[in-house]
């Protein structure tokens, strides 16, 4: 078993925890191996094996330079890498982008997992791939290439003549060609959905398109038909290039399977110089899976949850009994005399070759002794048990620097993060906020749509002592809309709480109460150890946000006890309403006139224009940030958002809940969360636009040309797609468009983003799901809604609907189909 904790656990966890019980769903649209989740003809298993090729193929082994580095998301487009399967590709790929998962590695877990889905031999994974941040050289293979030159590109890779035969006929078994992508090859009309395979079985991961090819029977386009006759026969030009040796060597089923093993395992692993791959990642056989300490309120104790993984794979099932884990306090002992936690089974999970149990974990410890690490027993029906110490290390479980969530919360709509941490008290080391977070790439060039991941480091401030541990805090804002993707890592000195997801985090922050005094580890505890003690509520709070600082960014776990540290201005309290000296609702700023207080808009920003966030917030500042822009407001004390149209989901709202005091200005206000201290200049929209109302906004669109809105609509369950008339897809995507591409059918339906389905007949199994599943935007219009994966947004002709006795009214979001 691999020793826990390791830099692998994320991929460990995306490659084999699939399915069920905390599933992370990685192979969900590669499963079966013929989804074709991007559309007819798409088979995306093979797009995925496509693209861990298309990286990797402009690796130089003599330089080491390129190889499987993500490069090609910023290549889409220099006429290499045709057709949108590359894009939908790394979309998909960047839901699981992270500090801990690069997308090199999840370039190399998509072949390992299409591979498998197919049916294909386990290619061994190993991981620590860097990512490229621009473009490589080119050389990926074109069809039109003479043999001698596939034969210098593949040697540039490092792939002898045999590999390049072999691993050409291993990623050729799946997929096809496009008419979209080479039509001089599959001419319009002549395949199936726009595509013709290169075996007869275009989803299954078998050695058929070596058979065909040697028993001459095949129809692989890049074999036989047009492409001959325009020379650009590339399978044939490389399997012939030894006079077919190497094919005739892969006609055995089973030596397919071991020889695609080695050269897709060597094509994943070839990599720039700079990059050590680790060895073969496993899954464990027993794994701490999100184990989280908590303090509880009164301070005295925590609760500490998460769960132990066990891997069943080749256990009979209802095997396992119960789990028992037993911990060891932070002395190494067990002080409070009770040391150890059973647990039942909850629930179980699969990977392509592995299935898991989960046991839940969840015990009060007390805060006096700690934890310090655990082992696990396993106990079997039959009365054995085993017992796993993590390669005889235990697993280690510090309670030095803890994030504390309930004290911590995420607001999605603005990315305002206030995250609360306790330090124990023997630590002398200030700790600081680490946030590893994506953001949207402002200018999408060349098609790249994987967001950019930053990370940032934040100091925390200082709060209260409770028993043997303090509390700090921070707030900071996560600007672009992907903040619930964020990872958080607490760190002081050498002790660290890392990787904790932003999206486990409430909307509000709650209040923490205790009073347990002030105590240094190891001296016995002092007062409070009962977890049962006296849980006086310290600060009882009526907002749900927590009280901004006037001077910073920092906020403070509300606290009343004696050693809190002195709040430098204004109280909290004094925020709600105005004084004769205190803050005024200014009705003009530079030029602009106060509008109202208002909320965010439903998913989306109130005001997309521009947004700043610092300490030393101003209106003034904000007004002068946002010049040209018709409107500007200031939030959460210390952000400003500029913009030119006003989100039609944005609400007015009572000026008393805009009662946070600008971080550079206590004398006014700047919005709260969720909430704008909302100005305008009116005259600039009749300058700007002929309406003053915003007219750039994201919103549903009722009627699209002829047709009218129906709603949100699942995919087919029998057999093919909702729609099946016509489909096509394209980057520029919108509804206009799709609706002027569906002239003359009933139907048309946008699909994730950049989709298109034309139809006159909704198929068995289609049926309304709610608005919110819609939810991605157009690729060609950032203001419209084009359904989202597996999800149509829906239109019907507005002649036929009204028409026929299953009316839908014109702009209802009628359900009746
Ligand atoms: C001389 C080398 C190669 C050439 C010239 C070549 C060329 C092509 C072409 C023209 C297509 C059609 C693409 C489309 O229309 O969507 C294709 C598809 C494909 N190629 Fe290659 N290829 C080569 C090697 C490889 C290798 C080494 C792999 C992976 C190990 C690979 C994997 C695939 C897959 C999976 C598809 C199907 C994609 C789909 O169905 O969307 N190819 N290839």
């Amino acid at each position: 078993d691999p020793t826990w904790p390791a830099a692998t656990d994320e991929m460990e966890e995306i490659v084999y925890q699939l399915q069920g019980f905390k599933g992370r769903l990685f192979n969900d649209i590669i499963t079966p191996c013929n989804n074709e989740a991007a559309g007819p003809g798409r088979v995306t298993a093979s797009e995925w094996l496509r693209v861990g090729f298309h990286d990797m193929a402009t690796h130089n082994r003599v330089f080491k330079t390129g190889g499987l580095d993500a490069s090609l998301q910023f290549e889409l487009t220099n006429g290499e890498n045709t057709g949108p399967g590359h894009n939908t590709t790394l979309k998909f790929y960047s839901n699981y982008y992270s500090s801990q998962s690069s997308m090199s590695d999840l370039i190399a877990a998509g072949v390992y997992a299409s591979v498998r889905s197919c049916g294909g031999p386990i290619i061994p994974l190993r991981l620590g791939r860097k990512d490229a941040t621009s473009s490589g050289s080119t050389g990926v293979p074109q069809p039109q290439n003479s043999a001698e030159t596939f034969r210098q590109q593949f040697d540039r890779m490092g792939f002898s003549t045999e590999e390049m035969i072999q691993v050409t006929a291993c990623g050729h078994t799946l997929g096809g060609v496009h008419t979209e992508e080479f039509p001089e090859i599959v001419p319009p009309g002549t395949g199936t959905n726009g595509q013709k395979p290169l075996d007869i079985t275009d989803a299954v991961f078998d050695n058929k398109v070596v058979t065909e090819y040697v028993s001459g029977t095949t129809q692989n386009p890049l074999v036989v038909g047009p492409a001959v006759a325009l020379n650009r026969h590339s399978d044939f030009k490389v399997y012939n290039i030894d006079r077919n040796a190497t094919m005739n060597g892969l006609t055995s089923a089973e030596t397919f399977k071991n020889v695609c093993r080695t050269v897709l395992q060597k094509m994943i692993d070839t990599v720039p110089s700079g990059v050590t791959l680790t060895d073969p990642i496993a899954p464990y056989a027993v794994k701490p899976v999100d184990m989280q300490l908590t303090l509880n309120s009164g301070g005295s104790s925590f609760l500490l949850t998460g769960y132990i993984r066990v891997r069943t794979t080749n256990r009979a099932s209802g095997d396992i009994k119960n789990v028992k884990m037993t911990w060891k306090d932070r002395n190494g002992g067990c002080a409070s005399g009770s040391c150890s936690y059973t647990a039942a089974v909850q629930g179980a999970g699969t990977g392509f070759d592995d299935t898991f149990e989960f046991f839940p974990i969840s015990t009060n410890i007390p805060t006096s002794s700690g934890i310090s690490s655990f082992t696990v027993t396993v106990n079997l029906n039959d009365g054995t048990s085993e017992s796993y110490d993590n390669n005889g290390n235990s697993y280690p479980l510090s309670d030095a620097v803890i994030l504390q969530k309930p004290q911590s919360c995420l607001l999605q709509s603005s990315g305002s993060l206030t995250v609360s941490a306790l330090v124990r008290n023997d630590i002398t080391a200030t700790p600081s906020l680490g946030i590893s977070y994506l953001t949207p790439r402002g200018v999408v060039r060349n098609g790249n749509p994987v967001p950019i991941l930053s990370s940032t480091s934040v100091a925390m401030t200082k709060g209260d002592c409770i028993g043997p541990y303090t509390f700090y805090s921070v707030s900071y804002t996560i600007a672009g809309g992907l903040s619930y993707a964020a990872k958080l890592s607490v760190t002081a000195g050498s002790n660290t709480d890392s990787f904790n997801k932003a999206s486990d985090l409430a909307g509000s922050c709650a209040t923490f109460s205790g009073t347990a005094s002030c105590t240094t580890p190891g001296s016995g505890g002092g007062g409070g150890n009962d977890p049962d003690a006296s849980s006086t509520v310290v600060a009882p709070s009526s907002t749900v946000e927590p009280e901004p600082s006037s001077t910073s960014s920092i906020v403070k776990v509300p606290s009343s006890s004696t050693d809190a540290e002195p709040s430098t201005t204004a109280s909290s309290s004094s925020a709600a309403e105005p004084t004769a000296t205190g803050p005024v609702r200014k009705q003009t700023v530079a030029g602009y006139t106060r509008l109202r207080c208002a909320t965010e808009g439903s998913g989306v920003r109130a005001l997309t224009g521009a947004s700043f966030a610092y300490d030393t917030m101003t209106l003034e500042s904000c007004a002068s940030n946002c010049t040209g822009f018709i409107y500007f407001g200031t939030e959460y004390s210390r952000e400003c958002f500029c913009g030119n149209s006003l989100a039609s989901s944005s609400q007015e709202a009572p000026d008393s809940e805009c009662n946070m005091l600008c971080a550079g200005d206590p004398t006014q206000y700047c919005g709260a969360g969720n909430r704008l201290e909302l100005y305008w200049k009116p005259e600039l929209a009749t300058a700007t636009s002929s309406a003053a109302q915003p007219t750039a906004t994201l919103s549903r669109k009722e009627t699209v040309g002829d047709y009218d809105f129906v709603g949100c609509q699942t995919e087919a369950t029998e057999g093919g797609r909702a729609l099946e008339g016509k489909f096509w897809a394209d980057d520029g995507m919108t509804l206009e468009g799709c609706a002027e591409a569906c002239e003359g059918w009933e139907y048309f339906g946008a699909e994730y983003g950049r989709e298109c389905f034309c139809g006159n007949t909704l198929r068995g199994g289609s049926a309304p799901a709610p608005l919110n599943d819609c939810g991605m935007t157009c690729a060609g219009n950032q203001y419209q809604y084009c359904g989202a994966g597996n999800r149509l947004e829906l239109y019907r002709l507005a002649s036929a609907s009204s028409g026929s006795s299953s009316k839908v009214k014109r702009g209802s979001r009628g359900r009746r189909l």
